[in-house]
C-alpha cells in the first residue's frame, strides 16, 4: 500500500528525460505546480518546445546521462527506451523520487489521475493497475465537483482563518467549521453573509 502525499514543488528541480507525449504530460502537471523543469531529450514536442522558448523551462537537448540528475529533488523517467529509463532510475539516488514511467517497479512514486478545483485536489489512483480506470474514475469525479467549487474551497479558507483567530471555545469553533461545509451552506447565495449570520447566531448562544 503507498503512502499518498501532496508535494510543495515550488522552486524544487524537477528533471524529466524524454520529451514526448508522456513527457509532456507529467510537464503540464509539474509547472502547473510550480517546479523548476528541466528536460533531458534530443527531440521534444511542440508544447515542450514552445515552454522552452518563453523561458518556463530548461531544455538539455542531449541523450541523458546519469549526471543529468544530480542535482534532482523528483525525477521523471519518461523515454520510449525502457534501457534509458532503467539507467536513470540506477541514477538517482535512494533520498530522490523517482518515477519511471514504464515500469513502476524501479519507481518509489505513482503519478495519480487528478481532479483540481481551486484549492481542492482530488487524486485517485490505481497503484499502476490501471491507469485507465483512474482517469476515469477521476472523470465521474470532476462531474459530481463543478467549477464553482474553487471560489467556495478560497471562501473556506478565509472563514477558517476568521474562527480560528476569533473564536476560542473549542466546541463553538467546531460548529462553525462543521456548518459552511454542510451542503445547504455551499448552496446559499450569499457566503458572506451567510456566514456573518451564522457567525452572530453560533457566538450569541
Ligand atoms: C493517471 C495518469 C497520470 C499521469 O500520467 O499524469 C497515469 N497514467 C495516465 C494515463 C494512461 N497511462 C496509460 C494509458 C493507456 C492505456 C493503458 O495502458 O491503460 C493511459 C490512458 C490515457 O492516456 O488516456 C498507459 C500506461 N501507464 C503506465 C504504464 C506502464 C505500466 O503499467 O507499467 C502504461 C502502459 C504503457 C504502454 O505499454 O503503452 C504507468 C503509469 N501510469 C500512471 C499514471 C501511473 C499509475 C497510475 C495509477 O495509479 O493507476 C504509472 C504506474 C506510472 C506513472 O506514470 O506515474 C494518466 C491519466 C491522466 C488523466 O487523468 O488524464
Ligand atoms: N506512464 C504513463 O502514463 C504512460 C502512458 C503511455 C505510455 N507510457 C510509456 O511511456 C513511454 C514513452 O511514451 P511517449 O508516447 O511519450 O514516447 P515518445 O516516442 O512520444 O517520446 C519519447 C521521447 O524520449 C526521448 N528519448 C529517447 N531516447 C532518449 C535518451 N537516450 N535520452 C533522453 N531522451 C530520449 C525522445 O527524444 C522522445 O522525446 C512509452 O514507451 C510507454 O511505454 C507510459
Amino acid at each position: 500500500m503507498s503512502y499518498p502525499i501532496m508535494l510543495d514543488m515550488t522552486n524544487k528541480q524537477a528533471v524529466v528525460v524524454g520529451g514526448g507525449k508522456v513527457a509532456e504530460r507529467k510537464i503540464r502537471g509539474l509547472k502547473e505546480a510550480n517546479a523548476n523543469v528541466v528536460v533531458v531529450a534530443p527531440e521534444i514536442t511542440e508544447y515542450i518546445q514552445q515552454l522552452a522558448d518563453e523561458g518556463a523551462l530548461v531544455w538539455r537537448k542531449k541523450y541523458f546521462s546519469p549526471d543529468d540528475v544530480e542535482d534532482a529533488f523528483l525525477i521523471i523517467a519518461a523515454t520510449n527506451n525502457r534501457e534509458v529509463n532503467k539507467a536513470v532510475a540506477q541514477a538517482a539516488q535512494p533520498y530522490q523520487l523517482i518515477n519511471v514511467v514504464d515500469t513502476s517497479a524501479q519507481s518509489n512514486f505513482y503519478v495519480p489521475s487528478i481532479v483540481r478545483r481551486g484549492k481542492l485536489t482530488i487524486a485517485v489512483s490505481t497503484e499502476g493497475a490501471s491507469p485507465t480506470l483512474a482517469k476515469k474514475i477521476s472523470r465521474e469525479i470532476a462531474e459530481m465537483y463543478d467549477e464553482d467549487y474553487g471560489n467556495y474551497i478560497d471562501f473556506l479558507y478565509e472563514c477558517r482563518q476568521y474562527i480560528l483567530q476569533n473564536v476560542g471555545d473549542s466546541h463553538k469553533k467546531q460548529q462553525l467549521l462543521q456548518a459552511i461545509t454542510d451542503e445547504e451552506f455551499r448552496k446559499g447565495a450569499n457566503w458572506e453573509k451567510e456566514f456573518q449570520k451564522l457567525f452572530e447566531q453560533v457566538m450569541g448562544e
